[in-house]
């Protein structure tokens, strides 16, 4: 995920290689899923910079500084023309899927100051952020309306938990609220609103009761580290949760820096916390507190307070269980680092500065805790920070973690760019052993997985009557060949299950992708192409004016993608190309897709065996 194998740059240039250990074995397991934004110019930086000190060529990002460029490679780059829906088709959907397959899953935004992670996760009024379209896809998943969805939103404020989504004191809000002195644009939010959105969303709540306060952490042993009295607000609609959303935002500590105009000045954690409806209370009151609860409390720390399992009420019990049970979906919006200078605001510049040695003193407990997963050392300092020990299950846990590193393209941030793009190559080192905390939720991602290929066929159909090209070539294809594309689906679909089923890979949700299109794209290209076939090879040769060496050569580089040990023999336009191939050729059809394309070949996949390839001409 984070090598050069580019050979196009020149001598001057730093390649960033892999920082995994040599030698060091690989745990078995999940790695984190990194990706990198690169945003757009901001207004007064153009007026600074001349032109980008960083861009995005493919799966690169280039970094010029001092005329020494600097180039890391990741998989998932997003340049400065991309949006957030590009970002979250790009990278993030599959988040969303895995927290429906039962997984813990956390989408973490990492990167200094007004990179560009709030605009990532919340959005703008322009455009929906990742966390919106994360929701948009729940809500519509669950027509059937067999799941829940609960919310909750909490910020780590100068190592303090805070709930945002708890009213503060409503009398006396000016002088008494502990809030009072940070940042906060409460104010601009009536308390008559917060009220009446909260009443409507919990209506029993009382909002002379709740105030915002400091939570304490404590470590379950199921669910890790997490905030017992953090408040949960069901939803059911996209309306709800912009209500949440705004509710939450309106209290976060936001101030304006010279980075940028609305800082966030705390670290944020908006949770959504999936169950199904229909679980009966057997099935989850089955767990039961045994041995790993004694390790568990033997094992808190000083950022933690545990009450013994015993004080505990049995209904507080057994609602913990029933939590442990449900699957969190968490969207973490980080403060950004930032230097000295970016501190000093228009105004409260104490609060500032206490703010920033915070900011930056957890960030690094952040990077020690990475730096020490992706060195595999035995102790990872979680308890430094309440930040790291919320994302303990995150950071080398049983979750699903993906990490959207983002980046400015200006000159004078380059150093915590290269910064970044550091920490976020050393996270993709580190290992995850995702657990299937519900079972319950798969059989949503098998529909989703039905109705995604069902919509890529009918975006395909849609595809192939706006593309001229294609919808001609669809008009003169013969019978027989719309019923090989017929069955080509149908064996992509196959390939696709099987390989799914044999292997066990959660990570591949989509049934029919981009290779499967361009395959049965392909098969509309070849009316002309079967009339060939029905020629000898020799001849079909002499047409394409390329002899039977040039021919078998061209096979050898096609075949050297998968095996160097082959025969070809020559049948009436088919090259049957037979020899014990150690691999499952049907498998690997996409390398045979890819190989076969630049050579004018295709694929016959319903002749193939595992040890004969036939290749059509
Ligand atoms: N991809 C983008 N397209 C357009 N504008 C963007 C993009 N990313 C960020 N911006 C703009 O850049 C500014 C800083 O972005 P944002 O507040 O999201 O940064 P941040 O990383 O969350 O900063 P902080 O750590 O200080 O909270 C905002 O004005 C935002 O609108």
């Amino acid at each position: 995920n984070f090598t050069v194998d580019d050979d196009q740059f020149t001598s001057s240039t730093t390649l960033v290689s892999s920082p995994r250990t040599p030698g060091k074995k690989l745990t078995k397991g999940d790695p984190i899923i990194t990706g990198i934004r690169l945003r757009p110019f901001l207004e007064r930086e153009a007026t600074i910079d001349d032109a980008p000190a960083v861009q995005i060529f493919e799966n690169n990002v280039i970094c010029t500084q001092n005329s020494r460029p600097q180039i890391f490679k990741f998989t998932n780059c997003f340049d400065a023309s991309t949006t957030n829906k590009n970002v979250y088709d790009g990278m993030i959907r599959p988040a969303v899927l895995a927290s429906l397959q039962g997984y813990n899953t956390t989408v973490l935004a990492y990167g200094q100051t007004a990179s560009g992670k709030s605009h990532s996760i919340f959005g703008s009024s322009c455009e929906e952020g990742i966390l919106s379209l994360s929701i948009h896809d729940l809500i519509t998943m669950n027509a059937k309306n067999h799941l829940k969805f609960e919310l909750s939103f909490l910020e780590i404020y100068n190592e303090k938990v805070t709930d945002l989504l708890a009213i503060p004191i409503p009398s006396n809000e000016q002088t008494n609220s502990k809030t009072s002195n940070k940042t906060s644009s409460t104010s601009s939010f009536s308390k008559q609103a917060r009220t009446h959105i909260l009443n409507k969303l919990v209506p029993n709540s009382n909002s002379a009761t709740n105030s915002a306060r400091t939570l304490e952490i404590r470590e379950h042993p199921l669910l890790g580290p997490y905030v017992p009295d953090l408040k949960y607000i069901q939803v059911k609609s996209k309306e709800d949760f912009q209500n949440v959303l705004n509710l939450g935002n309106q209290q976060r500590s936001v101030a304006s820096t010279n980075a940028n105009q609305r800082s966030s000045r705390s670290h944020a954690i908006f949770t959504v916390k999936i169950s199904r409806i229909d679980v009966p209370q057997s099935t989850t009151m089955r767990l039961s507190f045994g041995a790993n609860t004694a390790h568990s409390l033997s094992n808190i720390g000083k950022n933690a307070t545990l009450s013994s399992s015993s004080k505990k009420s049995a209904k507080q019990q057994a609602q913990d269980e029933i939590d442990a049970q449900a699957v969190r979906l968490n969207f973490v919006d980080l403060a950004g680092s930032e230097k000295s200078q970016q501190y000093h605001g228009p105004q409260g510049k104490n609060d500032r500065f206490a703010e920033s040695v915070h900011i930056n003193q957890s960030l690094s407990t952040l990077r020690n805790v990475i730096d020490a997963l992706s060195r595999q050392q035995s102790h990872i300092p979680y308890r430094d920070s309440n930040l790291t020990y919320l994302l303990k299950n995150s950071l080398g846990g049983d979750a699903k973690t993906f990490m959207l590193a983002t980046i400015s393209p200006s000159s004078t941030v380059i150093d915590e760019t290269i910064n970044t793009l550091r920490y976020a190559g050393l996270a993709s080192t580190i290992t995850n052993v995702p657990r299937i905390k519900t079972p319950h939720l798969r059989h949503e991602i098998d529909e989703l997985r039905e109705e995604n290929a069902r919509l890529k066929q009918e975006l395909f159909l849609v595809k192939s009557k706006s593309m001229p090209s294609i919808h001609s070539a669809i008009s003169t294809i013969s019978k027989t060949s719309l019923t090989n594309i017929d069955e080509c689906i149908q064996t992509s679909f196959r390939i696709e299950s099987s390989t799914q089923d044999e292997e066990n890979n959660d990570e591949n949700f989509d049934i029919v992708d981009e290779e499967i299109l361009a395959q049965i794209e392909n098969q509309c290209r070849r009316p002309k192409k079967q009339r060939l076939s029905e020629q000898p090879l020799h001849e079909i040769a002499k047409i394409r004016q390329i002899d039977d060496t040039m021919l078998h050569r061209r096979l050898g580089t096609i075949l050297s993608y998968v095996t160097d040990d082959f025969s070809i023999t020559n049948d009436n336009g088919i090259l049957v190309v037979s020899k014990e191939l150690n691999i499952d050729v049907k498998k690997n059809s996409s390398i045979w897709m890819n190989a076969l394309e630049r050579f004018d070949y295709s694929v016959d996949i319903n002749s193939m065996t595992k040890k004969e390839v036939c290749l059509k001409i």
